[in-house]
């Protein structure tokens, strides 16, 4: 059967990349987006925001819903303290095993911790099992009409408290209406957006970064 478009992703990366090397992995992924094949990654201009996001907030513990392939996961991993915890939820294999070869070929598998499975089923165990009592970043990128209902599970669950950044991506295109009128219509977080473009074209999107304030 034809290779899925996440294998041919990993083959332009393996092909391109230098093995533990996470920006050639980056850019291999870019370009083979930019010029192969569109895929949904962050890719390199919202990247960039992100990356500035995570180097002033150095993060120690932070949370990722959405691995796809892993490209955000590795922009996010490169940047991080040593000893920070870096917990990254897909729930498609297919996908998980792809991201786990990107992740590999950064040389970042022991910064990473990619867990199988659906947002709204482990966001109650991360506490116990993982043993995180809060999340300094979460980074929302899976289906659009799941930011909300994780955040509010996040709130619940105390894994966002006084000074949690929530990044959330796509919040124009392909949007996420209802998280966005929640976050910036809540007292509790302090919202801003970060005026970009839907990944490799020239379509307007953007990310919205909301800090929690406390209860
Ligand atoms: C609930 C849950 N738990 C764990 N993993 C979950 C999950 N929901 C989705 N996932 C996983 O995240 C990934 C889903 C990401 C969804 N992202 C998107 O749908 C997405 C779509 C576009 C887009 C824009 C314009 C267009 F014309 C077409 C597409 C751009 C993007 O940046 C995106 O992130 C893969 C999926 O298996
Ligand atoms: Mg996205």
């Amino acid at each position: 059967t034809r290779k899925s478009r996440p294998q041919r992703l990993l083959k332009a990366v393996e092909g391109k990349a230098t093995l533990g090397d996470p920006q050639s992995v980056i850019t291999a992924i870019d370009h083979f987006c930019r010029h192969k094949e569109w895929a949904m990654n962050v890719g390199d201009e919202k990247g960039s925001i992100l990356d500035s996001l995570v180097i002033e907030l150095s993060p120690v513990n932070v949370l990722e819903l959405g691995t796809y392939c892993g490209y955000s996961t590795v922009r996010i991993a490169r940047l991080l303290p040593p000893g920070a915890r870096f917990i990254t939820l897909e729930f498609n294999p297919d996908y998980a095993a792809v991201a786990r070869q990107v992740i590999g070929w950064a040389g970042l598998e022991d910064k990473v911790q990619l867990v199988e499975g659906a947002s709204g089923d482990w966001i109650p165990r991360l506490r116990e099992h993982f043993g995180v009592q809060m999340f300094d970043l979460v980074f929302l990128d899976h289906w659009k009409d799941q930011y909300l209902p994780d955040t509010k599970q996040l709130e619940e669950c105390g894994l966002i408290q006084k000074g949690t950044v929530l990044l959330a991506d796509n919040v124009i295109c392909p949007g996420t209406p209802d998280y966005l009128k929640y976050v910036r219509n809540s007292p509790h977080y302090d919202s801003r957006y970060y005026r970009s473009h839907l990944e490799y074209t020239k379509v307007e999107d953007g990310l919205e970064k909301s800090v929690f304030l406390g209860f």
